[in-house]
């Protein structure tokens, strides 16, 4: 993890800078992100604030349950190693976005080590109000300090570097893909069984960069983050199709609140169960529910779920055309939509070019269809089905009871793009994808130790488990 501003050759860092210059004033958002990155790095130590974004309150210690007190966005503290901060005035410009917000008024030590670079602990200190209480400290759950003494270890055993051989490999193979897809489609003289072939294997090759460009954006693969946020830009917005910039806060917020509903009928934390009017996944989000008509449809949820699998990718390609265009707008370029614009005109380049107009649109949809159900099987597998909670929990226990893993075979590892080990991803999700079946039976053990169920089935049964879950919110609709 310790891996940011590692000493590389010159000639080598010059010309990456110049690359990135170059893609940063093409994409707007990563140069705003780099910005807020920049002007947080740029507050010398100790540095006067602004009086608006000065601590507005300086005590030696705080307990827990004051710290709770402060969690709006008016008023947010958090707790990261036993120091309590006040992130009420640094939000707004916090290079993560709204996301550290889900961890307002609590204990952000472990999420906060998830999520950034070792550059940012050095941040920390502009924001600091006081120290945890110390019975707060020694009450630190037993499990949270194996966990953190896991993560020590796996660093120590350097499983954090990824093996560029390895994603050279990833890369190689995946664009094999997509290279064939095209032979295919330029071999088949327009009939149907090589519409279809070829449609099949854009939609695998659009599934395999969607989860390179995910360990990417992770930042599994380079220590500089700049050069995972090239790439992701690649492979997510020119390769697939989706804006990074929506991708990132959405999927970063997942991780950030896996399963988690808001307390008192206050929705969906985690977006990726904000499926209300369509599907609900517990009892508690039922409840929020007032209209008697969606209770009925919700009755047959279980039938047309995976209906609703197949428009998937559809919906995400429109959100991010949204997402991209609102940036725009608001000032913060256009370089997601230029990216986005140049997916479309390669993918309906090589499909007019080798087909008629309409079997060239029909292959497209087929496309999307295809890719929809491919990535969204992988999906709902990781997490549907599993515990939908609100209130908080410890770090450590909000990924396990809310995580599935799916058995490893060569092909689940591949299918899933090494996702199949979810519990182990959310746990630690730079990672690099590589190591996480190393690292699967010591985090087996650590929840064995500490009495959490840790739940792993074949894909088959982790789709029963899913549309069995569907079916007794169903009934309780
Ligand atoms: C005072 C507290 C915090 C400070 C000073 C801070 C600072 C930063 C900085 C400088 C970055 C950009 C560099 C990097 O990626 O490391 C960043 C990114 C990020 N932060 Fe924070 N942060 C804080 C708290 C949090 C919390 C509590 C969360 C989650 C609940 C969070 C989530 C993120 C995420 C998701 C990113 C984006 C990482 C990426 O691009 O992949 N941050 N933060």
């Amino acid at each position: 993890m310790c891996r940011e501003g590692l000493p590389q050759a010159g000639l080598l860092k010059s010309s990456t800078r110049a690359v990135l210059r170059a893609l940063d004033s093409v994409v707007g958002s990563v140069a705003e992100f780099n910005k807020c990155a920049a002007l947080a790095a740029e507050a010398p130590r100790g540095s006067k604030q602004a009086p608006e974004s000065r601590p507005r309150s300086r005590r030696d210690s705080f307990t827990l349950e004051e710290v709770a007190q402060h969690s709006s966005e008016g008023d947010a503290w958090l707790v990261v190693k036993n120091r309590v901060y006040d992130v009420t005035a640094f939000w707004p410009v916090h290079p993560g976005g709204r996301v550290i917000l889900t961890y307002a008024g609590r204990d952000a030590t472990d999420v906060f080590a998830t999520f950034h670079a070792a550059a940012s602990w050095a941040l920390l200190h502009e924001h600091r109000i006081g120290k945890l209480a110390a019975e707060d400290v020694a009450a630190t759950p037993a499990l949270l300090a194996d966990f953190r003494d896991l993560r020590a270890r796996l660093q120590a055993e350097g499983l954090f570097r990824a093996s560029k051989a390895y994603y050279a490999w990833k890369a190689a193979s995946t664009c094999a893909l997509a290279a064939t897809a095209v032979a295919v489609l330029a071999a088949c003289g327009g009939t149907w069984a090589g519409v279809v072939a070829s449609a099949a294997l854009l939609a695998l090759f659009w599934q395999q960069a969607g989860w390179l460009a995910h360990d990417f954006l992770h930042h599994q693969v380079f220590a500089a983050r700049r050069l995972n946020n090239a790439a992701g830009y690649f492979l997510g917005n020119v390769c697939q199709g989706f804006s990074t910039d929506w991708w990132k806060s959405k999927h970063n917020t997942h991780h950030a609140a896996p399963n988690e509903l808001a307390p008192g009928n206050g929705g969906a934390v985690d977006p990726d169960i904000d499926t209300l009017p369509l599907l609900a996944w517990s009892e508690g989000m039922l409840d929020a529910l007032a209209s008697a008509r969606v209770r009925r449809l919700l009755r047959a949820q279980h039938y047309y779920f995976v209906p609703i699998l197949m428009l998937a990718r559809l919906a995400w390609a429109q959100q991010s055309v949204e997402h991209a265009w609102r940036l725009g707008k608001a000032g913060r370029g256009w370089g997601e939509l230029g990216l986005i614009g140049l997916h479309y005109s390669w993918t309906a380049g090589v499909a007019f070019a080798c087909l008629a107009p309409m079997q060239a649109i029909a292959y497209l949809l087929l496309g999307q269809v295809l890719c929809g159900l491919l990535l969204s099987i992988v999906f709902v597998q990781s997490h549907n089905g599993m515990e939908v909670y609100s209130g908080s929990k410890d770090f450590v226990t909000a990924q396990v009871v809310s995580t599935r893993d799916i058995l490893s075979t060569p092909w689940t590892d591949w299918f899933t793009g090494g996702l199949n080990y979810q519990v182990e991803h959310h746990l630690f999700p730079t990672l690099p994808r590589h190591r996480l079946g190393a690292v699967a039976p010591r985090v087996a053990a650590l929840c064995a130790q500490h009495g959490l169920a840790y739940e792993a089935c074949g894909m088959a049964e982790g789709m029963r488990r899913v549309l069995a879950c569907l079916a007794s919110v169903a009934r309780l609709a």
